[in-house]
């Protein structure tokens, strides 16, 4: 290295090094508190959650606010939830179920919100994610529930019609897909594989550039990945993160359709969260098969003033052209106003059901 270079550099290094190791001080009064919080609790409710999403969420939103940078907003999210993590698995550690296996865009999704410092529990579907929360093998699940270009995983919604599980929390990613192989090119390819979502989402880019492969169904991207690993013929699309799980080499990053392309994933856990102050309520309804039917049974939402994020049907399977209706709205169902939103839907509904409140991401 330059002399000069190396002058200037060696007292910058060294204040670095002293933070660090205030930083790492603090570290440990934090880790050590933490762990006090996790007797506390023990002491108080042995079986309890250690997981509080809530106390994360309004921890780091109010980082957030106090922070005047250049340290960046999503750098403070993404340090603290790591933080958080390591803290949290000195407590108890969190076995998070998802859809598997290795490199899944859910596993990024449930490494993003809680961090790594937890146990993986890759599933071989969603059912599988459900079946190990309900019976406690897991104590979170982290499944897709809608994508920009796609809409809903409608897999997902049935799962929650029929679960006891709760919506804890939410998590929105940006969905990058690459097309990749064994090689890093394209010869002697013979069939390009992804889960169906993800093959919907690249047609367009798929149709342009590789309109004589076959396509085939995958049970995840991961999974296409990992026959893609074992198949010289087969092309996986899948994210960043499988083509390192799987070792495989990328011939086309962002093949998405949509440069915006994001996912929706839910946390679903058996407990229910309290309010962080800038929360979602999730339901399900139903209305009768009338005309005006669904405008009656929205109406409360707008007369008390509350704000919905979303609304998505599906059909009921009767029939008879009933749908379940799947809604968001803004606040916490402990609020005044979402309180009486959710008692005069109840009323009107032919179903009703109260999936959980949760922090907005
Ligand atoms: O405050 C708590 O209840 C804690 O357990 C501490 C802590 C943290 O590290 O800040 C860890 C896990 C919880 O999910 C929330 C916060």
């Amino acid at each position: 290295m330059d002399k000069n270079l190396q002058a200037s550099l060696t007292p910058l290094r060294e204040v670095i090094d002293a933070i660090d190791k205030e930083i790492l001080s603090l570290l440990n009064q934090r880790a050590r508190t933490a762990q006090q919080v996790g007797e506390v609790k023990e002491a108080f409710d042995a079986a309890g959650p250690v997981l509080k999403p809530e106390r994360e969420a309004t921890l780091i939103r109010h980082l957030q606010s106090l922070n005047q940078g250049p340290f960046t907003q999503e750098g403070i999210e993404s340090v603290w939830r790591e933080i958080i993590s390591v803290c949290r698995g000195l407590e108890r550690t969190l076995i998070v179920a998802y859809l598997g296996p290795q490199g899944s865009f859910s596993e990024q999704a449930a490494l993003e919100q809680f961090g790594h410092s937890v146990q993986k529990m890759p599933c071989a579907n969603f059912d599988e994610v459900f079946r190990a929360v309900e019976s406690g093998q897991a104590d979170i699940g982290m499944v897709p529930v809608e994508n920009s270009t796609e809409g809903a995983v409608s897999r997902t919604l049935d799962l929650l019609l029929n679960s006891s599980l709760k919506v804890m929390g939410e998590r929105s990613l940006s969905i990058q897909h690459c097309l990749m192989t064994q090689s890093g090119t394209m010869d002697g390819i013979t069939t390009v594989m992804a889960h169906p979502q993800a093959l919907a989402q690249c047609q367009a880019w798929l149709g342009r550039h590789y309109p004589q492969l076959s396509r085939d169904a995958a049970s995840s991207n991961a999974e296409a990945a990992r026959v893609a690993a074992e198949n010289a013929k087969v092309a996986a699309i899948a994210g960043a993160a499988a083509a390192e799980a799987w070792n495989l080499k990328v011939v086309a990053p962002g093949i998405q359709d949509d440069p915006h392309n994001r996912t929706r994933f839910l946390v679903v856990g058996a407990d229910d969260v309290a309010p962080s102050g800038h929360d979602k309520t999730s339901l399900i309804l139903a209305v009768p098969n009338r005309a005006g039917a669904v405008y009656d049974m929205l109406e409360p939402i707008a007369r008390n003033g509350v704000s919905m994020s979303r609304l998505e049907s599906r059909p009921a399977r009767t029939g008879q052209w009933e749908y379940y209706f799947y809604v968001d709205i803004l606040g916490h169902q402990s609020d005044p106003a979402v309180k009486a939103t959710l008692v005069d839907l109840k009323k009107r509904a032919a179903f009703f059901k109260v999936l959980g409140s949760y922090p907005v991401q």
